[in-house]
């Protein structure tokens, strides 16, 4: 009897590996082993198995133009000055003059944080991505990393190009299969005006060193890449319609092109963390520098503070607001 269940149900589930374990009525039953998702309702299990193998999903048409053009009105409104959101981190292109709404200014290439922006915040609250967040982090989300990226045309010099990384080499909280990105095209995101690229399966592996690369053009803050990457490995370019929307995992090794174009290519994307992540001391690890660069922008933001005051979990912990439940750091 147990021979033919372990049978059938390798039969049904050919996809998954399975470990066995003995039910109370001491029959051996066979349960797919899942490492990077929850049991949920959301994935089918096409799409579960494709999380789990490469580390990411796309989910199409998933978030309404209409929501999108009122992220895009408030991030214009926002670049002209007339908002000011507090705690916004405006980043601004390294070799760009040309900005795209106040001219005579550096090109922003990204706004970071506007957790207290209700407008912008209302991306990171969608129950669309929300239901499949649940799938990675759990019934008590925190959303922790909030950004819109304004890809600006390249100016000849490929500063463009943001590096290969792993979004956990600035998040000192784990464990990662408890971490993912939602990631929102704005608009058309294809190679021309530089999509995601992003090597499947390799969530799989360890969080590496990473380090400002050496690119002749200069390279934008904070865009720090895996050091010794390996340009060889499989890589898959993904093109993406308004609306769509790529779920990943923190160790997914992902950058993106050069913006070939005219215009500024627009995407929107929060980092969710369940309620239950733990926090690591990053002293000594690969890490430290990171820590080290934000701790020095936030003295530069807030000049009362002291350097030793500001621990990277605090910054973190700051930042982030519960989204679904009522569970937080
Ligand atoms: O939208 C992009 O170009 C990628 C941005 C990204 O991966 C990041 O900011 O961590
Ligand atoms: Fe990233």
């Amino acid at each position: 009897m147990a021979e033919r269940l372990r049978i059938v149900l390798n039969h049904v589930s050919p996809k998954t590996s399975s470990v066995t374990s003995e039910s109370t009525a001491g029959t051996y039953i066979h349960r797919p082993s899942y490492k990077y998702t929850l049991d949920n309702l959301k994935l089918t299990d096409d799409q579960r198995q494709f999380y789990e193998d490469n580390g990411y999903l796309v989910i199409r048409n998933l978030v309404p133009k209409e929501k999108l053009e009122k992220y895009r009105m408030r991030f214009e409104q926002i670049c002209q000055g007339g908002v000011k959101v507090p705690g916004l981190t405006v980043m601004r292109d390294v070799a760009i003059a040309k900005s795209e709404f106040v001219p005579g200014q550096q090109a922003i290439t990204k706004i970071q944080d506007f957790q207290s922006d209700d407008e912008l915040f209302d991306y990171c609250t969608l129950p669309e991505i929300l239901d499949y967040v649940e799938a990675f982090c759990g019934k008590n989300i925190l959303a922790c990393h909030s950004m819109l990226i304004n890809k600006p045309p390249d100016p000849g010099k490929k500063t463009s190009r943001h590096p290969m990384h792993q979004d956990l080499h600035f998040f000192p909280f784990r464990p990662a299969e408890k971490i993912v990105c939602s990631w929102t095209a704005m608009q058309l995101v294809n190679r021309e005006n530089g999509c995601l690229v992003v090597l499947p399966g390799t969530h799989k592996g360890e969080l590496l060193q990473h380090d400002y690369p050496q690119w002749e053009g200069g390279v934008n803050k904070m865009y720090h890449g895996v050091r010794d990457y390996s340009p060889d490995q499989p890589r898959v370019h993904l093109q993406m319609e308004a609306g769509d929307t790529i779920f990943f995992h923190p160790l997914l090794i992902h950058g993106s092109g050069m913006n070939k174009t005219e215009g500024f290519r627009k995407s929107i994307s929060c980092h969710y963390a369940s309620a239950d992540c733990y926090f690591i001391d990053v002293k000594g690890t690969s890490q430290d520098i990171i820590a080290d660069e934000i701790a020095d922008l936030v003295c530069r933001r807030y000049p009362t503070l002291k350097k030793e005051d500001v621990t990277f979990s605090d910054v973190w912990k700051f930042k982030s607001r519960p989204v679904r439940g009522t569970e937080t750091w």
